[in-house]
């Protein structure tokens, strides 16, 4: 079982308010399609929200930490996450890959210490069922903050735990984790061992962008890969390009 994050960097283009990168989705979902008809049984998808989601986030003040109370600011970020998933689905269909939704919002909460809470049923029905499951980052209720942001990446590692994946991938918009001279880093095992060369994302990003994934992927018992569109087929097909997490 795989779970595969597309990172909104990837499939957006991020300095633009809400602009798709068609090319670059086009290229994920045949890669997926491709796997899927070459074998692959169960793959669930988490993606990301580039240009969607994370400004408005920005705008409202919210983050992974920072919550609202305002409903209208909630579903502003929700619902443009979901114009990005309906995008995600539709390109998935054409191929017909039978991608099915998760919307986080209403399927889990934080508690009070920001503890996630993420029932895993439905997925692992859809799964079950011959489905792929695609969910996203989004905004989710959180005990005593209102709602704040999730990421596709918590997600991912939420997932990847619940469901005992056997393999973890975040396709993001570079070939993996770049050292001070831009060459990829084979294995990262410790963070304090890469803190001076994670940054946050370029474009605007509520949740920390490659420092926040590398922590995040660190957390997990089984390894993670971090890997650029181009070697997208490669990961889907069984390799570990890129940097690996563990
Ligand atoms: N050492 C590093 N190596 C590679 N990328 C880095 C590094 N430090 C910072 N970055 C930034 O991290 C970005 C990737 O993180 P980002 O959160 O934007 O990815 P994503 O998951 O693909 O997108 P999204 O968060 O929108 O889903 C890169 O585009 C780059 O700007
Ligand atoms: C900003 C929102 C709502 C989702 C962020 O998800 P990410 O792009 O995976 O960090």
């Amino acid at each position: 079982m795989i779970v595969l994050k597309l990172g909104g960097s990837v499939i957006t283009e991020k300095d633009r308010p809400e602009t798709l990168d068609g090319d670059a989705l086009e290229r994920a979902a045949d890669a997926i399609a491709a796997a899927l008809e070459g074998g692959l049984e169960d793959l669930v998808v988490v993606h990301g929200g580039g240009s969607f989601g994370h400004h408005n986030a920005s705008e409202h003040g919210v983050s992974t930490t920072e919550g609202t109370h305002d409903a209208n600011a909630a579903l502003d970020i929700h619902g443009a996450m979901k114009t990005l998933n309906q995008f995600v689905l539709r390109w998935l269909l054409e191929r017909d890959v039978q991608a099915v939704p998760v919307h986080p919002f209403s399927a889990g909460h934080r508690d009070r210490d920001g503890a996630l809470e993420f029932p895993t049923g439905q997925v692992e029905t859809m799964l079950g069922e011959g489905f792929v499951p695609v969910l996203h980052g989004d905004v989710i209720a959180h005990g005593g903050a209102g709602a704040t942001v999730i990421s596709g990446d918590e997600l991912v590692a939420e997932l990847a735990a619940a469901l005992d994946a056997d393999r973890i991938g975040l396709c993001s918009t570079v070939p993996g984790v770049l050292d001070d001279s831009d060459t990829v880093v084979d294995r990262i095992d410790d963070f304090d061992a890469v803190a001076d060369v994670l940054g946050a994302s370029e474009a605007t990003d509520v949740t920390g962008g490659m420092a926040g994934k590398v922590r995040t992927l660190l957390a997990l018992e089984a390894e993670a890969s971090i890997f650029g569109l181009e070697t997208l087929d490669a990961f889907l097909a069984g390799d570990n390009p890129g940097t690996t997490i563990d």
